[in-house]
């Protein structure tokens, strides 16, 4: 793993952005098109707002969420309305997006097309930027979660798993762990002095579905996981 820590908020935003911007030229340079996956949640809104501005052909990006609550777009949990508020307003609004979301299903309804849809975007994501909650859950591998065996299995080639579990307010569903640690680019986005205490505690040892963010963390990589924190 490699560290970047920030003296505010706003530069990590500033760093993380032009980063992830860097990645994204580079993958429409090589390959015609680029794809990120980024968290929900609230820690992404600067870092998003930020990286919106930045002046890449967004028309040949994908644009996708690493996971998302089961409530109406309308909702304020909703992280694909997180993502229209914070994200799709600036020169970002011309990339294509990936929601989750299938209308009059549950999470679970919703799990082969789901899988169906995201198993069929480009392999491996140019840029995968994670969140991690107080509980130690990221994407949504929640501590408890009914799927979360299912979700961490590195030879599953699932794409998309539904999850409920006891910290998590609604069901979810949640882009499974293989989808995204073979990403070109690996970030994990933490903010505040509570999610360091957590981080570090993760990088102990213990179990793996007592803090899931621990699968990422030891994760083997080429590429090292990049943590990206400011207090
Ligand atoms: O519920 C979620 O929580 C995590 C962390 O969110 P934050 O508000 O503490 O930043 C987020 O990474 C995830 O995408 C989201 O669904």
């Amino acid at each position: 793993m490699k560290r970047h820590d920030y003296a505010t908020r706003a530069d990590l935003a500033q760093a993380l952005a032009a980063g992830v911007a860097a990645v994204l030229a580079g993958g429409i340079a090589t390959r015609g098109e680029a794809i990120l996956a980024v968290s929900g949640g609230s820690t992404p809104k600067l870092f998003l707002q930020t990286l919106a501005q930045a002046e890449i052909d967004w028309s040949r990006v994908i644009v996708c969420l690493v996971d998302e609550r089961w409530v109406p777009d309308t909702s304020p949990r909703s992280n694909a309305a997180f993502l229209r508020e914070n994200f799709l307003r600036g020169r970002a609004a011309a990339a294509r997006l990936e929601l989750f979301h299938e209308d009059g299903l549950t999470a679970e309804e919703a799990e082969p097309e789901l899988t169906r849809r995201f198993g069929g975007l480009p392999r491996p994501f140019d840029a995968v930027i994670l969140g991690m909650g107080g509980d130690g859950h990221t994407a949504s591998f929640f501590p408890g979660g009914d799927n979360l065996a299912r979700a961490l299995d590195l030879a599953s080639h699932e794409a998309v798993v539904s999850m409920r579990a006891p910290g998590a307010e609604e069901p979810r569903v949640t882009l499974t762990l293989p989808r995204l640690a073979d990403a070109r680019f690996l970030a994990l986005h933490i903010e505040g002095e509570d999610k360091r205490r957590t981080l570090e505690t993760a990088m102990g040892p213990g179990p793996t579905e007592e803090l899931p963010v621990r699968a990422v963390l030891r994760l083997d990589r080429a590429e090292p996981l990049q943590v990206f924190w400011a207090p």
